[in-house]
């Protein structure tokens, strides 16, 4: 199939909104962190950042919403800057085929979580983070203003708070992982950093923008020329962007890679960030989930993207 020239994707993205927008009232907003459960559910967003510079927008795409777990794409990032593969002592890259919070893997694997984008995986991140980092809240806010260009880029005290109240059963994991010697700071800092860091809100237009990088060969277009230019090496990036594809929706990413066949990452605040390798990134948001977590209409939505574009595992 012949690619899409760029002057296409403003209607692409318009005729891929209209069709998505019929499919409002299918899922759920995610109420489990009450502060999410506010969210107006009849949104619906999309924005394309190509790896030329230009980015092109539908719907709801600067209006802000919480990453939530898209978040792990990123402190995954920051942890394999900083620790190399010694990072794999501590976590797997195995799809985990089990629900995103799910305990049931840590006791059977001796507390080593499948992969860096569940929550038990994504707190061991973060837990080596603290390590590093006297301000981890900073250090991850530094990276992603840096990243989406934005100095304002910010998270949500209010959602913060309303996770960290109702932190139970991401906190028993973190002890369980304590037990197995895989958890190294006191689990209430870790947790506090962990709440923080899902509250990051961005619009589409800045998350497509921010991971960039991972269609770019690991190269940040916002400091092209720079002698910091590379975030991640091309072979990191790779190595991302497979993972990505396989545990990047949790235990949809089988489903997920046969219908988009692209490394994604999901969150419950309804985002999805898709990457294209060599075309550029796409971000789409709309809150409502299917049981698994992840936005119908998001997922509607890249699907219908790469079935129109051919885009996706024939263009890589
Ligand atoms: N899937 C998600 O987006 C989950 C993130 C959420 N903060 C949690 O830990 O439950």
């Amino acid at each position: 199939m012949a690619h899409p020239s760029l002057s296409e994707i403003p209607h692409l993205l318009q005729r891929i909104s209209e069709e998505a927008r019929a499919h409002f009232g299918e899922g759920k907003v995610a109420n489990y962190i009450p502060a999410l459960a506010n969210v107006k559910p009849n949104q619906f967003g999309m924005a394309i950042a190509c790896v030329d510079g230009s980015t092109h927008t539908v719907g709801d795409a600067h209006v802000p919403f919480s990453l939530q777990s898209i978040t792990k794409l990123f402190t995954f990032v920051l942890a394999l800057r900083a620790e190399g593969d010694a990072l794999w002592q501590r976590v797997g890259r195995e799809p985990s085929g089990a629900a995103f919070n799910s305990i049931v893997q840590l006791e059977t694997e001796n507390g080593i979580p499948r992969n860096p984008f569940i929550n038990a995986g994504a707190l061991v991140i973060t837990d080596i983070l603290t390590s590093r980092y006297v301000q981890l809240d900073y250090a991850l806010l530094g990276a992603l203003r840096r990243l989406a260009d934005d100095p304002e880029l910010h998270w949500n005290p209010e959602v913060a708070r309303s996770e960290r109240e109702h932190a139970d059963r991401n906190m028993a994991m973190a002890y369980f992982m304590k037990s197995h010697g895989n958890f190294h700071n006191d689990p209430a800092l870790v947790l506090d950093n962990y709440c923080a860091q899902c509250a990051t809100e961005m619009t589409c237009a800045q998350l497509a923008q921010a991971s960039m990088f991972l269609a770019n060969d690991g190269r940040d277009l916002t400091l092209q020329g720079q002698p910091d230019e590379h975030f991640l090496t091309a072979d990191q990036t790779r190595r991302v962007n497979a993972l990505l594809l396989t545990c990047g929706a949790y235990d949809a990413a089988g489903d997920f890679a046969y219908r988009i066949s692209l490394p994604v990452k999901t969150g419950v605040g309804g985002g999805i960030v898709a990457v294209i390798p060599e075309v550029g990134t796409v971000a789409v948001w709309s809150p409502e989930l299917d049981a698994k977590g992840n936005s119908v209409l998001g997922a509607f939505a890249l699907e219908r993207l790469v079935q129109l574009t051919g885009w996706g595992y024939s263009s890589v």
